[in-house]
């Protein structure tokens, strides 16, 4: 009598968007830096926080407002560059076996342009087949996935125990942070995103149908 298949659950990878996949960090810079010449700004290399328009604030209270307002403009979102690597790795995320790709990314509460504007940016450079992928939500606890790959350093929400470990995505404003083990950080899109996802392999509870062991 022959052996019935082993299959393990696919691994299903959350994909942030602003800073992972879309250069958000630079984007703004830039646009700041066209509408108001000869304001102060902030370096990228001296960002620190994940709201810009905190530390914005913090070097003059009259900056917050104008920071948001780049942001908040008609195509900051669509004219973002991609983040180096981002698109060939989704590209060959999605094409591994045993593998699910999501975008998984929260609109501003200012959503008038924001949302369509990151489901063009994904038609535009990931294609049709990304779209159906997308996930928004202002809450990614109650999302369920192995991974969730995001530059946010604390993903809160309702969940307390989300389903996925936070992989923090380097970004300006993370990368002086000092991770408390276990957590993991992915560098870059040039980092070992690979063996992060083979590391959720032999952990997954087996599909019901399968013998028991882990494939190999
Ligand atoms: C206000 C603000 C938003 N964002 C991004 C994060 C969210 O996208 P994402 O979930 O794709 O990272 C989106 C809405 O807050 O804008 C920043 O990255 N920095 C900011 O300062
Ligand atoms: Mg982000």
């Amino acid at each position: 009598m022959g052996t019935p298949a082993r299959r393990a659950r696919p691994v299903r990878v959350l994909v942030d968007m602003d800073c992972v996949l879309a250069d958000f960090e630079a984007g703004l810079l830039r646009g700041f830096l066209q509408r108001f010449p000869g304001e102060p700004h902030v370096p990228l290399e001296e960002r620190r926080g994940f709201y810009a328009h905190e530390q914005y604030r913090a070097l003059r209270p009259d900056l917050a407002d104008k920071v948001t307002t780049v942001f908040e403009a008609p195509g900051f979102f669509l004219d973002l560059e991609p983040i180096p690597g981002a698109l060939e790795a989704m590209r060959e995320m999605s094409d591994m076996q045993d593998t699910q790709v999501f975008i998984c990314t929260s609109p501003l509460m200012k959503y008038d342009h924001c949302v369509a504007e990151k489901y063009r940016w994904v038609e535009k450079h990931l294609g049709p087949q990304f779209v159906e992928r997308i996930i928004m939500t202002r809450d990614k606890t109650v999302i369920s996935g192995d991974l969730l790959i995001d530059d946010k350093e604390v993903i809160q929400g309702q969940e307390e125990t989300p389903s996925w470990e936070h992989i923090l995505f380097t970004c300006c404003h993370n990368q002086h942070l000092a991770l408390p083990p276990p957590r993991r950080r992915l560098r870059s899109w040039s980092d070992n995103w690979r063996e992060i996802i083979d590391s959720k392999r032999g952990a997954l509870p087996l599909d019901p149908d399968g013998l028991g062991l882990p494939q190999q």
